[in-house]
């Protein structure tokens, strides 16, 4: 049984490496099974160091969501069973590897089913084409990074993840530079219709997502924080700001207090809603009077990076995002 799972784990691996998404969907299919069987495996990940205080948060009982538990699995086992410990982790590396290339497959369908039917109301006039294109930019990185946990708990699950906004880049790219035609993508994302606006705002607001994933992930407080700011924060700023903000910023005529307070406010709450979210997942232990203080800076910080006439230098979506994670990481240092 074991020599099985080694060749097929090989294959399965090699073609991974070079499936495309049709070879994706084929495993998709055969995966959910697969996955389900997987939950009871899991492997861990170090506990975050620094602010551990008291566990307040036990681990829901959800079954499709990855709880961080932490186990003693993937330390060699020394005792005469190695047989049975390789075949246990050939299992349970190839029963990962088919959760995550569903999760991966579901997330990324959840974006196209996203960016479609904010299409479909802006095409039947229910919704603004600012507005809608705001309500994207809030939603995708948000359920983005609320999806992280439907993912394994290998090593490799962030990679699986990434993948979803790097085809997403992609896509933006093509579009942008018009090599295809997307009129969906274009009509729900961009301000005036034009695709070249794929490649700025939206195409660095992806990329941002893709790098949180990578150097954050689930075990650090500043992946998380930084999205909630950059979806959350910015984009009620842009709602609020642009209905309510008749009295501007002195140093930024486009920009008022009401839509900065707007960002702000939305920012902090956004950001300790998903805190608590991890939290109550096992990924993070945090000492909340420690962490309150420091979300809010780290959002007053975002918003003021945000409210810089600075946009024909650096877009908002990097400038905004990286005074984040560099904030949040000299906060918590992870
Ligand atoms: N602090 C802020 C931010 C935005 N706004 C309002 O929202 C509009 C759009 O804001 P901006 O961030 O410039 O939007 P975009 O750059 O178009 O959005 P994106 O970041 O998605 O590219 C501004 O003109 C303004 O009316 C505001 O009043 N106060
Ligand atoms: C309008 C936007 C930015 C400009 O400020 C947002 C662009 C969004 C992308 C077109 C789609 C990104 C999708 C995410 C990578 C994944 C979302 C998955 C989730 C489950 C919906």
């Amino acid at each position: 049984m074991e020599g099985k799972i080694t060749w097929f784990n090989k294959i399965y691996i090699k073609s991974r490496e070079l499936s495309g998404l049709a070879l994706d969907s084929l495993f998709c299919f055969i995966s959910f099974s697969a996955a389900r069987m997987s939950l009871s495996l899991s492997f861990t990940h170090p506990i975050l160091s620094r602010h551990v205080y008291s566990a307040v948060f036990p681990p829901p009982r959800f079954l499709f969501l990855s709880p961080h538990i932490p186990t003693t699995s993937r330390f060699p086992i020394l005792y005469r069973a190695p047989q049975r410990a390789t075949a246990l982790s050939a299992t349970a590396a190839t029963a990962s590897i088919f959760r995550d290339t569903a999760a991966s497959a579901s997330v990324f369908a959840g974006a196209y089913a996203l960016v479609f039917t904010f299409d479909i109301l802006t095409q039947k006039e229910l919704i603004q084409q600012n507005l809608s294109r705001k309500l994207v930019h809030i939603l995708s990185g948000l359920l983005f990074a609320i999806s992280w946990p439907i993912f394994s708990n290998a090593d490799e699950a962030r990679y699986f993840a990434s993948l979803v906004p790097l085809i997403n880049c992609l896509r933006l790219v093509i579009h942008g530079l018009s090599l295809s035609d997307d009129q969906s993508l274009i009509k729900s994302v961009t301000r005036e219709g034009n695709p070249k606006e794929l490649l700025r705002g939206p195409l660095y607001y992806v990329a941002m997502l893709m790098l949180c994933a990578l150097a954050f992930w689930r075990e650090s407080p500043v992946g998380v924080i930084c999205l909630a700011n950059m979806c959350g924060g910015d984009g009620f700023a842009d709602i609020i700001g642009r209905k309510y903000g008749s009295s501007k910023i002195p140093y930024n005529q486009s920009k008022s207090w009401v839509g900065s307070i707007s960002m702000f406010v939305s920012g902090f709450i956004i950001s300790i809603g998903m805190l608590y979210y991890y939290s109550a997942l096992g990924y993070l232990q945090l000492d909340w009077g420690y962490t309150m203080h420091r979300v809010a800076l780290i959002s007053l910080v975002a918003t003021v990076v945000e409210s810089l006439p600075i946009t024909m230098l650096i877009d908002d979506n990097i400038s905004g995002p990286l005074a984040s994670m560099l904030a949040a990481y000299l906060t918590f240092g992870q």
